[in-house]
């Protein structure tokens, strides 16, 4: 298939610069297995320390971007910004962004093609809700998802896709790997039908939603699952079983 692994790592707000230390301690005396790209995503306030910090072929991503390269948008990072210190991933499209600050499929999808433009490369997250899914439109919303991002881009090459069922994510109740596969497989072939072959061939669709060190391998085997989208255990030493878990 030729996709490289790809596991990231999202802190979202957690963290304090005792535990920065200790994480990043931790993740450079971590074997990175080749052919598996590992990129973690601290809180921005932490972002350019952790950067500094971490070995290189360890990427940062920032957990947000806005649409405007500078000016008065307060509160806001730009991917410019991020660039400028050396940051070359960005989480967009969260489930937690969507539902608390009230993102909108189009804005995000303009968020992602800003990001794109400055060369800051994108975890677009999309994912259903458990009364969605109850209700048999999980592919109806993921495509949805899907579409508002690439109805704003043209150039997939640095776009990781991130399939977290939202009632998956923090619960401990994690997608089976067949749950999973099919709407990994759904996503390709809805990328393979509106945007390419080519695309829907080349592009990393991870999983995300309660992975944590025992449960990764199984998901991993799944033909469509390209690697994880982790939050609580990327805190914890198992986040090292979870970066081996394609071996
Ligand atoms: O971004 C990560 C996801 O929201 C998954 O979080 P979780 O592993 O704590 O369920």
């Amino acid at each position: 298939m030729g996709r490289n692994f790809f596991v990231g790592g999202n802190w979202k707000m957690n963290g304090s610069l005792a535990q920065v230390k200790s994480l990043v301690a931790q993740l450079n005396n971590t074997v990175i297995p080749s052919g598996t790209e590992v990129v973690i995503s601290p809180p921005a306030i932490y972002i350019d320390r952790v950067r500094q910090e971490l070995k290189p072929e360890i990427g940062v991503a920032a957990q947000n971007s806005y649409t405007k390269a500078s000016g008065a948008f307060t509160g806001e990072i730009s991917p410019e910004q991020l660039k400028d210190l050396g940051i070359d991933w960005v989480i967009l499209g969260h489930s937690e962004r969507r539902e608390y600050f009230n993102e909108s499929d189009e804005f995000v999808g303009e968020k992602t093609a800003h990001a794109l433009a400055a060369g800051v490369s994108v975890i677009a997250c999309i994912g259903e809700k458990l009364e969605e899914r109850e209700t048999d439109k999980t592919t109806e919303v993921v495509t949805r998802q899907l579409k508002g991002i690439a109805d704003k881009i043209n150039d997939w090459t640095n776009v990781v896709v991130a399939y977290e069922p939202v009632w998956a994510i923090g619960t401990g109740k994690v997608a089976t790997p067949d749950q999973a596969q099919e709407v990994h497989a759904t996503l390709r072939k809805w990328l393979a039908d509106n945007v390419s072959e080519s695309v829907a061939e080349s592009t990393r669709i991870i999983y995300g939603g309660s992975v944590n060190g025992s449960n990764a391998a199984e998901l991993a085997k799944k033909e469509d699952i390209d690697g994880f989208l982790v939050g609580g255990a990327c805190l914890k030493p198992e986040f090292s079983n979870i970066i081996a878990a394609r071996l």
